[in-house]
């Protein structure tokens, strides 16, 4: 078997084009959906992947405002952005670029936002109502991940999905969203982690293998079962290049779908951030 390509660049961009009337109707109404993007320090990667949050909310009509802080800024002074930020009625989603200086008590900055415009969907508000399977806004990355699947038309129900990672903005909230007796979700789920004895035994019974560990390349051919759809959630930098959590030479030939990396889940992300920020905009009109 060789897999299929499941390509997230294509469909993100079709997400995005989708937005696109939305984001007309809303500003015919006066009302310009708006994402402030905080971004602590000078990291050379944030600065890459705030320049294309910056970009999409271009394209698409968003008002996007970028607050970039030097890594010196204190704790007060970044509470006190949130709080402006929360009061400022052009602003519907708040996104403070992880990971922060170390300084900072990165859980205090982001349970300050207030979770109306959470579209990261990190506060635990939102988890909570994710977990109840009464979500307002999905985090990013594991609602792309959702998205592809659909999209793709694989059936996620009643099949076993394995995750391999515990984070708390993809493996743990991504389980919960798949495990929902809910459309594209229902599925029977196993989170596997650093501390999971014979890794090779739970991932060769995936229908769905979910790479989400941030460890390069660590899924190789052995692990998996022929047939399975494999999601490779990684980024990492090695040597420069850009490689994903799976050893994709070595689990092409036996995957039915594998999304690359870069070019799978990555731009997914990006599009999420901009649909709940659209749908943030929508819900103040709502109430
Ligand atoms: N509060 C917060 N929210 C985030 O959503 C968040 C964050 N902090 N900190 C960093 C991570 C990382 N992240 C990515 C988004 C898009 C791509 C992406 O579009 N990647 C492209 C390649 C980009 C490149 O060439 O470097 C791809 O995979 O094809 C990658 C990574 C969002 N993050």
């Amino acid at each position: 078997m060789k897999a299929t390509l499941i390509d997230g660049k294509k469909v993100s961009q079709e997400i995005r084009e989708e937005l696109k009337p939305r984001v007309q109707n809303l500003i015919q109404q006066d009302l310009k959906p708006g994402l402030a993007v905080i971004l602590v320090g000078d990291d050379p990667a944030s600065q890459v992947y705030v320049r294309n949050k910056e970009k999409a909310c271009e394209k698409l009509g968003v008002y996007s405002l970028k607050h970039q802080l030097p890594s010196t800024t204190s704790q007060n002074d970044l509470l006190h952005l949130i709080d402006e930020l929360n009061n400022n009625p052009a602003i519907h989603g708040i996104l403070v670029q992880l990971p922060l200086p170390k300084h900072l008590d990165e859980k205090k900055i982001l349970y300050h936002i207030n979770p109306l415009k959470d579209v990261d969907g990190f506060h635990p508000y939102n988890l909570g109502r994710l977990m109840i399977g009464d979500p307002i806004f999905l985090p990013c990355t594991p609602w792309g991940v959702q998205e592809l699947l659909s999209r793709y038309q694989i059936d996620i129900s009643r099949k076993h999905v394995v995750i391999v990672g515990r984070s708390n903005i993809v493996g743990k909230p991504l389980s919960m969203m798949l495990v929902q007796k809910a459309k594209a979700a229902n599925a029977t789920i196993t989170i596997c982690h650093t501390g999971t004895e014979n890794l090779a035994q739970h991932t060769q019974m995936a229908d769905i293998l979910i790479a989400a560990a941030g460890s390069p390349k660590m899924i190789t051919g052995e692990l998996i079962r022929e047939g399975v759809v494999v999601i490779d959630v990684g980024i990492n930098k090695v040597e420069d290049k850009l490689v994903g959590d799976v050893d994709f030479d070595s689990v092409v030939d036996k995957a039915s779908f594998i999304t690359p990396v870069p070019g799978g889940v990555g731009p997914m992300t990006i599009a999420m951030l901009m649909a709940n920020t659209v749908k943030s905009a929508e819900r103040t009109l709502h109430g």
